[in-house]
């Protein structure tokens, strides 16, 4: 037995050592690049000097195709290396541009059989990493894993195996390889790689990945891209790619790999951008490590749904009914009518809710304020408060009803009346109010014109028109016009309109027929938490109907501020690949994000949680874009999916969609599998979870005070779940997640204070997306009594641990006597 082993063990070594040679040559290829390209540099910086418009650009060229090498050659390359597929010999002989066969299947012959079984010889082995690499001769010695050559090694299966003998992954870090692990895909075939029986090492690199430890933020997968989701990744990028799988099966990560591949695939296509929309920051940074460790970042900008509008930032939850109101989409005619009717501040604000601290409202100084505290004593003068730049709402400032001018040495007035009607004329339409002022303004001169008495002065065509034109110069200079139309026509903002909203009386009338009483004042209620200047806590529904504002109000053109010159600008694209420029993802999402309103494509991770009026949002940003949509219906914490399906429809319009389904799961193992499928069956009868690909032997764990009827509560609580977590954190080397109700995450953290890094807890909506090695969820009841969508979410909660769950029963659970609660038995 003994013998055995060690026989095994030397084997395994050999084998080490022959990838450790490869990655050996590899490094040496390496190394002569980045000296090429160092070379290249200076070269380049000598002949800046010289100075000659030729020079120049054979510099400018030089130092660009030198950035891309030293970008890519000086990143970290830790497990660069980490594939190898044995191959037997194709059925055409063609090679590619990377240097290797093409044929997907073997040539004739190139098994032989006898009546001891089936034999080969391996033609072509090939190695795969994060680039491609050739040697000086232009033989491939790594193959990108996004090149057409390297597809086989994520297709091949034992069922379909087309040209692939043995499929190896290589373990590295650094420059040392550490481990190997084979699957065999042609079992039957006793195959000879240069004479000698090609050996088989482990027992597969999928285990292996799964089993390890979870950290906080998430790891690439390119060393184990499963065939159905190779399919996926590298699904031609025509209109709609639409994938569905359950909890674990790897959306997200195809979704990131997905990006790295179109990127790589068609460089020039993607310049446009690839936006990646996330539905929470937690999980942007949980996943934001992973397109850099593929080698891409630059133009992709992964962003959480309420960070999509720039300057806004969604920090605070609306309680599940104010979350329906107000990513239904029926806030679409309610913020149609907000977006008209926020031009009219004259009237009294008796109805506005109470909002925020004394002596706030009004105090604010940032452009498109509107305040309704102050309005009422300077609109009795009649005075139109003179606003900052631009014609923006201030506080204080109120609608005029009255407008005074001197023209031709007499004085022209406009009354309240008079100046309704031209309001009126002026909104017919649809056309976006912050681009009606210049309409408004030659109705305000067409009336005045009027009243002037001036307009039948000549008779001339010729002299008419120059009286007028004169007239109007006359008015439009004069202080008390331009202060009229600033104050009676201001420059409406998204936030200055949704304080609007936050006074109930005038939100009534534009949400009539459309919300009930009863929601209107939720609403009201909700946006009171900004104060007068639009500025306080932003829900992440508050920041989709920002965005349909900023469509509905349009941002008048200004003239463009000159930006520095900066002479890397000369050099296209070169800010991207230089290395010392060292931006975070997060800095270049923020700066993509604000140079780019549009992308050339846009991946929807957790689609199913969109709202309405997010779908509206995101579609906005990709109106010309293809588009991956990853979602998992049943775990959707909207209430209502079929309002929000209908809205992913109008917003991906009519293209054609490609569908995939995902159906592994990848992250649970079989035990904590089974439990969550109990609550699916309550949540959304009929539908199937995903079939777990590996089991631990470890049950999940139910856990109660054992007192009346097990209901645990309090102090008890506090302390039964810092227990558990601290179980669990000697358990397992990796992180443990706590998930408890949104109304209890404040107070979870406190629970888990001084248990170290590894433990977090947070509120369910939170777990979206997320995985930790050990998870407790506390309260399933009250997880699931949270909103109409509740057992959802309790869904998501159960399904977020890589290796053991303990649930904590709470006050409404009624555990059973084995501790197991109502809502999970079977
Ligand atoms: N082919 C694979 N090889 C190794 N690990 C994988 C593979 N596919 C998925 N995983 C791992 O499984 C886990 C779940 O993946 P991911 O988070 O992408 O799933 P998901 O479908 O988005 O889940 P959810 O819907 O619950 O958010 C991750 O740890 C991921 O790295």
């Amino acid at each position: 037995m003994a013998a055995q082993e060690a026989a095994v063990d030397s084997v395994r070594d050999r084998e080490i050592g022959v990838e450790q040679e490869h990655l050996d040559k590899v490094y040496r290829r390496l190394e002569e690049k980045i000296h090429e390209a160092e070379f290249l540099m200076n070269d380049a910086a000598q002949r800046g000097q010289v100075g000659t418009p030729g020079a120049l650009a054979e510099r400018d060229a030089q130092v660009f195709r030198a950035g891309i090498h030293l970008n890519r050659l000086n990143n970290e390359f830790e497990d660069f290396l980490f594939g190898r597929i044995d191959l037997l010999l194709g059925k055409d002989g063609k090679k590619g541009p990377d240097g290797a066969y093409t044929a997907v299947e073997p040539a004739e012959g190139a098994v032989r059989e006898d009546e001891g079984g089936k034999y080969a010889e391996i033609a072509e082995t090939l190695h795969i990493g994060r680039i491609g690499v050739l040697d000086s001769d232009y033989a491939p010695l790594v193959i990108d894993w996004r090149a057409p050559a390297a597809a086989p090694f994520y297709r091949s299966t034992p069922v379909d195996p087309g040209r692939v003998v043995r499929r190896r992954v290589i373990r590295s870090k650094g420059r040392k390889v550490l481990g190997v692990e084979d699957d065999l895909m042609r079992p039957e075939l006793t195959a000879t790689l240069d004479g000698a029986e090609l050996p088989v090492i482990g027992d597969g690199a999928l285990m292996a990945a799964l089993g390890q430890a979870r950290s906080h933020t998430m790891r690439d997968i390119v060393a184990s891209i499963q065939a159905e989701q190779d399919l996926v990744i590298r699904a031609p990028a025509a209109s709609v790619t639409y994938v569905e799988g359950g909890p674990g099966t790897g959306k997200t990560a195809v979704a990131l790999h997905r990006a790295a591949y179109l990127l790589y695939q068609d460089r020039r296509r993607y310049a446009g951008g690839i936006l990646i929309v996330s539905p929470t920051p937690l999980l942007v940074a949980y996943t934001e490590g992973v397109l850099p460790s593929l080698g891409e970042e630059g133009q992709v900008a992964i962003r959480a749904v309420g960070s999509l509008v720039d300057g806004a930032e969604a920090t605070a939850y609306d309680d599940p009914a104010v979350a329906r109101i107000k990513g239904s989409s029926r806030m679409l005619q309610v913020l149609r009518k907000a977006a008209r009717g926020a031009l009219e501040t004259s009237e009294p604000a008796r109805g506005r809710t109470r909002r925020g601290a004394p002596g706030r409202g009004g105090a604010g100084q940032d452009a498109g304020q509107l305040s309704f505290g102050e309005a009422e004593a300077a609109e009795e003068s009649g005075e139109g408060g003179r606003s900052g730049e631009g014609g923006t709402k201030t506080p204080g400032a109120v609608t005029p009803t009255r407008l005074r001018v001197v023209a031709f040495g007499r004085r022209v007035e406009l009354e309240a009346e008079e100046l309704r009607r031209i309001r009126h004329a002026v909104l017919g339409g649809t056309a976006p109010v912050n681009l009606l002022r210049p309409r408004a303004r030659k109705l305000l001169l067409d009336a005045l014109w009027s009243r002037s008495g001036a307009a039948g002065r000549h008779t001339d065509p010729e002299l008419a028109a120059e009286l007028r034109a004169s007239f109007d110069d006359d008015i439009t200079s004069e202080d008390s016009f331009i202060e009229f139309l600033d104050a009676w026509w201001p420059e409406l903002t998204p936030r200055g309109v949704l304080v609007a909203m936050a006074d109930e009386r005038r939100l009534g009338r534009w949400a009539r027929r459309v919300l009930t009483p009863g929601e209107t004042r939720r609403l009201a209620r909700s946006l009171a938490r900004l104060d007068a200047s639009g500025h306080g806590p932003l829900s992440v529904h508050d920041v989709a109907l920002l965005d349909e504002l900023q469509t509905l109000l349009g941002t008048p053109a200004r003239p463009r501020k000159k930006r520095e010159y900066d002479p890397l600008d000369a050099l296209t694209g070169l800010e991207e690949l230089m290395p010392q420029r060292e931006e975070t993802q997060r800095e270049r999402a923020e700066r993509l994000a604000q140079e780019r309103t549009e992308y050339a494509h846009v991946i929807v991770d957790e689609a199913q949680d969109l709202t309405p009026m997010q779908w509206r949002m995101v579609g906005r940003r990709g109106r010309t874009a293809t588009w991956t949509v990853v979602g998992d219906p049943a775990q959707s914490s909207w209430s209502d999916p079929d309002e929000a399906a209908a809205a992913r429809d109008e917003a991906l319009g009519s293209r054609p969609r490609r569908r995939f389904e995902l159906t592994v799961n990848y992250r649970n193992p079989a035990e904590i599998a089974e439990l969550a499928a109990r609550v699916l069956a309550l949540a959304m009868p009929g539908m199937k979870s995903p079939a777990a690909v590996r089991s631990t032997g470890v049950e999940p764990r139910f856990v109660t005070t054992g007192g009346a009827r097990g209901t645990v509560a309090g102090p008890d609580l506090a302390q039964l779940v810092r227990d558990e977590a601290a179980r669990l954190l000697d358990q397992v080397d990796g992180t443990v997640g706590v998930v408890v109700a949104m109304r209890r995450r404040e107070e979870a953290a406190r629970w888990l204070a001084g248990l170290g890094e590894r433990v977090v807890a947070l509120g369910s909506l939170e777990a979206k997306g997320l995985e930790y090695d050990a998870t407790v969820v506390v309260s399933p009841a009250e997880i699931a009594d949270e909103s109409p969508a509740g057992l959802r979410v309790l869904y998501v909660a159960l399904t977020r641990a890589t290796q053991q769950l303990t649930v904590v029963s709470g006050e409404r659970d009624e555990p059973d006597a084995a501790g197991v609660p109502d809502l999970l038995r079977e």
